[in-house]
C-alpha cells in the first residue's frame, strides 16, 4: 500500500449547525480538492437556511488551545479565516499566524450572514483592516464586505477598482472583490494585486436563491489550492469553477436560502466554462511596488 502525503489547510471560522456555510463548508470543500482539513472553531452558530437562530462565541482559552494544539503538530499549507466575531479573536489569530509562522493565509471578511444575522461586531473591523490584512496572501470581500472595508460606496466597476486599490493600501498582498451581489447577467468577482495585475473571472449569473455559504466555499477550495502550490490565477479558477458547479446543483434542503452542493464539480464538472480577462492597473497609491 501506497501512503499518501496530503497538504494541511486550516480553517479559523464558525460552526453552522445547518452545514451550508463556515467549518461544516470548508471541510467538505478541502476533501473535495484533496487536502487534509483541519479547524479552529471560533463561535458555534445554531443555523439553519431560514436565519441564525443563535449565535455562542467560544472562550478565548478554548480558542487559543485549539490554534496551539494545531501550530505544534501540523505543518500547516495554507489557511483561511471566516466567521471571527471579535476583536479579541482576531488577536489571538494574528498572534498564531506570527508564531506559528503560516503562510497562504486566505481572509474571508464575514460580517453578516446572506439572512442578516450579525457575525462579526462592528468594532473588530478595524481590527480586521489594521492587523490581519497585512498578513493576508489574498482578502475575498463581497460587495457589501468591501464598503464596509473601504467606507466607499460601490455602484460601478470604477468603484471596485477604487475600493480594491484601497483594500490593498491595508497590507494585503492581492483582493477579490467578489460578484455574488450584483444584479448583471453576469456573476463577476475582480482580482487585483499589488503589482496592478487585475483578472475578471466571469460566470453566468444562475437564477437561485441557493447560495448560503457560497463565500465560504469560495474562499476554502482557494485556500486548498494555495496549499497544493497553485498559482493564485489557477487557484482562482479552480475556486470559481467549483463554486459555479456547487450552485448549479445546489440540492433544495430547507424552507430558506439552500446549501450549494459542495461534491458537484468533482460529480459534473461545469457546463460552460469560465471567463477569464487579463487589465493592467496603474495603481494610484504606491504600496509595494
Ligand atoms: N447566482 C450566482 N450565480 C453564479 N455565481 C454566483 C452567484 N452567487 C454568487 N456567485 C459566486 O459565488 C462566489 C461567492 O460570491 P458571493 O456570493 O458574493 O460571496 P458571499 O457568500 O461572501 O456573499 C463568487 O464567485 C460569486 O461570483
Ligand atoms: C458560521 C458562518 N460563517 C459564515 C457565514 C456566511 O455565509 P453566508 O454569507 O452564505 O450566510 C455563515 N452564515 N455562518
Amino acid at each position: 500500500m501506497t501512503s499518501k502525503v496530503l497538504p494541511c489547510v486550516l480553517t479559523i471560522a464558525g460552526s453552522d449547525s445547518g452545514g451550508g456555510a463556515g467549518i461544516q463548508a470548508d471541510i467538505k470543500s478541502f476533501q473535495e480538492r484533496d487536502v487534509f482539513g483541519t479547524s479552529v472553531i471560533t463561535a458555534v452558530t445554531a443555523q439553519n437556511t431560514t436565519g441564525v437562530q443563535g449565535v455562542f462565541p467560544l472562550e478565548t482559552k478554548a480558542i487559543e488551545q485549539q490554534l496551539d494544539s494545531i501550530g505544534e503538530d501540523f505543518k500547516i499549507s495554507a489557511l483561511k479565516t471566516g466567521m471571527l466575531f471579535d476583536v479579541s479573536t482576531i488577536a489571538l489569530v494574528v498572534d498564531a499566524i506570527k508564531k506559528f509562522s503560516w503562510e497562504n493565509l486566505v481572509v474571508d471578511p464575514v460580517m453578516v450572514s446572506t439572512t442578516g444575522h450579525i457575525l462579526l461586531e462592528h468594532e473588530a473591523i478595524e481590527t480586521i483592516k489594521s492587523q490581519l490584512l497585512p498578513l493576508a496572501r489574498i482578502v475575498t470581500p463581497n460587495i457589501p464586505e468591501a464598503e464596509h472595508l473601504t467606507e466607499l460606496k460601490i455602484d460601478k466597476d470604477t468603484d471596485i477598482i477604487r475600493a480594491s486599490e484601497k483594500i490593498l493600501s491595508m497590507g494585503s498582498h492581492s483582493v477579490l472583490i467578489k460578484g455574488g451581489h450584483g444584479r448583471s447577467e453576469i456573476a463577476e468577482d475582480i482580482y487585483m494585486d499589488q503589482t496592478g495585475s487585475l483578472i475578471r473571472l466571469r460566470s453566468r449569473r444562475l437564477e437561485t436563491t441557493n447560495t448560503h455559504g457560497t463565500g465560504c466555499t469560495y474562499s476554502a477550495v482557494l485556500a486548498a489550492e494555495l496549499a497544493k502550490g497553485r498559482e493564485m490565477e489557477e487557484a482562482l479558477m479552480t475556486a470559481k469553477r467549483f463554486i459555479q458547479a456547487a450552485i448549479e446543483h445546489a440540492i433544495p434542503l430547507g424552507h430558506g436560502h439552500g446549501p450549494t452542493y459542495h461534491a458537484a464539480y468533482r460529480h459534473h464538472g461545469i457546463k460552460e466554462d469560465v471567463r477569464c480577462d487579463h487589465e493592467t492597473v496603474d495603481l494610484f497609491y504606491h504600496g509595494n511596488k
